[in-house]
């Protein structure tokens, strides 16, 4: 069964009744999305009784869509979206999504997911797929709009079955209209009639795919499953959020708070299960950060392995930071990536550059004064902090000095998780938000390896990198000739 957008089809669903949504209504998404804890709390009442859920819908405007209203196959199809979502890099600069394209009757026709910056979004993805599907081999089902390589929607994938089919993703499909084509206007141009998804999408080019969906007449819902889907891709919304990379500072320590022994020593404080879940870390992470101390004294080779040696498949780059800079013959400098080096204290202007370059989250490893300095500066989004249970007492504390100097301006911590890896502990925690604290968007996210040429020069930061080269390609090798502050390593 088939229905051109904003037209009724009757279905098992209920979903024949909705009055197509229109802009206004999508507007008032955020409140939706505060509780969507709530959204997955009853769906097997509302399986049971399909015709009160029509009844409640026809009555029920979208912009005020209820716990009830959120059918159990479109609950089902999110959770499956999710783990879809998860099949694709968990680093880089875009971010996990995953879609799933079901009939009217909530029976699932296509399945999709973004494998990473410079491939399909997930959208584009399923439409693909469902293409692949139905569509004879003549027809050139593998092109796509949001895509690097395929650019306008006259390649967009437009398979029969899409027509009046509902699209369940993760994130608000995109709206940008850049090297890549929008996934608001492939999911029009093949015949979606509604879309669900979790969370909006918070980059300033990338959202707003919600309005123009709507305004095309597609019924549009958030919210779904937010809380998971908020979770599952916290770095990237925060990273995007914030205009800078999600910081997580990572130290192992004695049970006494030790990151080192009193001559420096610190190999190793951890065994050998919680230094592969570091390295399983790293392997997630765009960037490693140590300061100009820990490259002296560990001369660490910040590589991703496993427990074997083996090189994982995705390296993230060397940041060292520090007026020392690499000493020659560094083991950073034998990296699989070229290293980077930023001759400098400016933490936020360090931030700064990388995020321009691309880079969406960053791994730091120490030393206790790089990670004091950055817990100062409030440029820290998650600590994850090994202890281990032994005792080395002496002056070489995992933390120096965060300019705290009294019990009321102690830094308030939640913990996320708490697990022992073979005899150590792991203990994960966040900054406690405060009431006063104000979430910033900046209006220069950018999703799918676009670099907004204002991102830095809104800042007004900087290390010396030229803004051409910073804003064309956030990844481009710069030699030190042209950086001499920052440059890349070999
Ligand atoms: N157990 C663990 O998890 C870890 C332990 N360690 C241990 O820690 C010790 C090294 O500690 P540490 O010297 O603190 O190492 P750091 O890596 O923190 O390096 C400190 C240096 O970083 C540079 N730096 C960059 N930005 C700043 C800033 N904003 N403020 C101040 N300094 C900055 C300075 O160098 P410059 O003078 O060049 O400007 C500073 O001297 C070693 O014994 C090592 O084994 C290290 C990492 C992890
Ligand atoms: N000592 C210590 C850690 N130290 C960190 O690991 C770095 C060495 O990395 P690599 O040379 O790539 O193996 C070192 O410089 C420091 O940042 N990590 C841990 O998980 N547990 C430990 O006990």
């Amino acid at each position: 069964m088939t229905a051109a957008p904003g037209t009724d089809s009757s279905s098992l669903l209920g979903l024949a009744s909705v009055a197509p949504a229109v802009p206004s209504e999508v507007a008032t998404r955020s409140a939706l999305a505060s509780t969507p804890g709530l959204l997955a709390a009853t769906p097997g009442l509302l399986a049971a009784t399909p015709g009160l859920l029509a009844a409640t819908l026809s009555s029920t405007p979208p912009s005020a869509l209820s716990t009830e209203a959120v059918p159990p196959a479109i609950i089902a199809a999110m959770r499956r979206a999710i783990e879809l979502s998860q099949n694709g890099p968990a680093w880089g600069i875009n971010p996990q999504v995953g879609c799933v394209l079901l009939s009217p009757d909530g029976e699932t026709l296509a399945e999709g997911w973004h494998r990473g910056a410079g491939t399909p979004h997930a959208e584009v993805d399923a439409l693909t797929n469902l293409a692949a599907m139905t569509l004879p081999p003549a027809t050139d089902a593998s092109a796509s709009t949001c895509t690097d390589a395929a650019p306008a929607a006259s390649t967009t994938p437009t398979p029969a079955a899409a027509r009046g089919a509902i699209a369940v993703v993760t994130l608000e499909p995109c709206n940008h209209v850049g090297r890549t084509g929008p996934c608001s206007q492939a999911l029009i141009a093949a015949g979606i009639a509604e879309v669900y998804f979790a969370v909006s999408d918070p980059g300033a080019s990338s959202g707003g795919g919600a309005d123009t969906l709507a305004a095309a007449g597609v019924r549009v819902h958030s919210g779904v499953l937010a809380d998971e889907v908020e979770q599952s891709i916290h770095s990237w919304l925060t990273a995007t959020r914030t205009g800078r990379p999600f910081v997580t500072v990572k130290w192992a320590s004695s049970l006494d708070g030790r990151a080192a022994a009193a001559d420096g020593t610190s190999q190793w404080v951890t065994g050998s299960d919680a230094r592969a879940d570091v390295h399983a870390r790293r392997s997630r992470s765009d960037a490693i950060l140590v300061g100009t101390g820990t490259l002296a004294i560990d001369d660490p080779s910040l590589t991703a392995r496993t427990p074997e040696g083996t090189l994982l498949p995705h390296q993230p780059v060397a940041v060292v930071i520090g007026e020392r800079g690499i000493h020659p013959g560094a083991a950073v400098l034998d990296h699989p990536e070229p290293a980077l080096e930023f001759r400098t204290h400016d933490l936020p202007a360090v931030l700064d550059d990388l995020f321009a370059r691309g880079f969406r989250s960053a791994f730091v490893e120490g030393g206790p004064t790089l990670a004091s300095a950055l817990l100062a500066a409030g440029l820290v989004d998650e600590l994850v902090v090994y202890v281990a249970p032994l005792l080395l007492g002496g002056p070489r504390t995992a933390l120096t000095d965060l300019g705290i100097t009294s019990m009321v301006d102690a830094r308030q911590l939640d913990f996320v998780s708490v697990d022992l890896l073979g005899p150590d502990l792991r203990l994960v925690a966040r900054p406690r938000r405060r009431a006063t604290d104000v979430t910033t968007t900046t209006s220069r996210a950018v999703t799918d390896d676009h670099t907004d040429a204002s991102s830095r020069a809104a800042t007004g930061r900087g290390l010396g990198l030229g803004e051409a080269a910073a804003a064309t390609s956030p990844l481009t090798l710069v030699t030190p000739k042209e950086t001499p502050d920052v440059h890349r390593n070999h």
